[in-house]
């Protein structure tokens, strides 16, 4: 019998027609596999990523390997993270997710990193939002105006419905740009000149930047509000205030690789309460009425999922 072992390769076009308009499904998927992740019982084996640091070029390789056994899959995201990018006129983030099958070994598919990279990030934003955010947000800060910005802005107001977003970028001319690519859409958005501006009275507040100090201090920020922090995700740098880490309960997807890899926990010593997977599992308590942090690590079993979720999508459209 002859075997086809050549895997399919799908670049960010295809990708992005799998997956776009799908945020009920991956929400869902990620929502799983956060449960799997916190459950105790082996099914997802995700040790912490390996990097590499390309000294000379401000560059870092993260090799990020998982096996879930309830998918029955395997997966391997190969990404770089360069952070002089943009003066390259290139993406900070490049890379690859390698999907293989666990029953057998093969290689299913090479499916390019970054559409999936921003869009599970922000699907797990949004599960961890769901769970400690108050019940009807008004008022949404996002600071930030890159991939993650966007990605961010398109799961929340796709949960909610805002009466304000707000955006602030430290470059004040992309935060305007961005604005106006999403007002043009049809949303309204508003572009502020600071932070300060920004997160006053907001009630969900996205930190997606590449900031190495803090942006956010705990005075600006109202009590009871929920803060997703996605950038900063190495040991020196940090998006908050530690005094407002302090004055926050905490909450991560990782606790294992909070304690090495975030900056933000790391250098305030605050107390991880719980991963997400716990507070879904029951075990841990959703403080809604206190202020609360999800310090956003990214998992590999996150991309293990949305890959598997566009994989499955393109095969079975080509049964069709
Ligand atoms: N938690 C997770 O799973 C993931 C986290 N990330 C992190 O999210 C952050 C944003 O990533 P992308 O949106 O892909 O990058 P991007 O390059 O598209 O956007 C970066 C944004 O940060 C801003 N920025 C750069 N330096 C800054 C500074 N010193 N102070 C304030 N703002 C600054 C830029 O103006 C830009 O708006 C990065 O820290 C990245 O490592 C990215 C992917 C997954
Ligand atoms: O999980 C992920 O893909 C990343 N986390 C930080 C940079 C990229």
């Amino acid at each position: 019998m002859e075997f086809d072992s050549s895997p399919v390769f799908l670049n960010s076009e295809k990708i992005t027609r799998y997956i776009d308009g799908r945020w009920d499904s991956l929400i869902s998927c990620l929502e799983t596999s956060f449960v799997l992740y916190s459950s105790d019982d082996g099914q997802v084996i995700q040790p912490v990523r390996e990097n590499v640091t390309v000294r000379d070029y401000n560059g870092l390789l993260f090799s990020m390997p998982v096996c879930s056994s309830p998918h029955e899959a395997l997966a391997t995201k190969i990404i770089t993270v360069y952070n002089d990018n943009h003066l390259r006129g290139l993406p900070r983030i490049q890379g690859v997710i390698l999907l293989f099958s666990a029953v057998d070994g093969v290689l299913k598919a090479i499916l390019e990193a970054p559409v999936i990279t921003a869009k599970r990030t922000a699907g797990a934003t949004a599960v961890a939002t769901k769970y400690l955010a108050s019940e009807n947000p008004k008022i949404l800060a996002i600071l930030g105006a890159g991939v993650q910005a966007r990605s961010h802005f398109e799961v929340l107001t796709h949960l909610y419905n805002f009466e304000e977003v707000r955006i602030w970028n430290i470059h004040q001319n992309n935060g305007e740009k961005l604005v106006k690519e999403l007002n043009d859409k049809g949303f309204h958005c508003v572009c502020c000149s600071n932070v300060e501006e920004a997160v006053r009275d907001a009630d969900i507040i996205v930190t997606a930047t590449f900031s190495k100090t803090p942006i956010l201090k705990a005075v600006w920020v109202k009590p009871g509000a929920h803060i997703n922090v996605i950038g900063a995700s190495n040991p020196t740098s940090q998006e908050l205030d530690p005094e407002l880490m302090r004055s926050a309960v905490v909450y991560t997807d990782s606790r294992e690789a909070a304690c090495v890899e975030s900056g933000d926990i790391i250098i305030s010593e605050v107390e991880v309460y719980a991963e997400i997977g716990e507070v879904i599992l029951g075990k841990k308590e959703a403080f809604r009425d206190k202020t609360t942090v999800f310090k956003s690590l990214g998992m590999a079993v996150q991309d293990l999922v949305s890959a598997k979720l566009v994989y499955d999508a393109y095969t079975s459209d080509l049964q069709k």
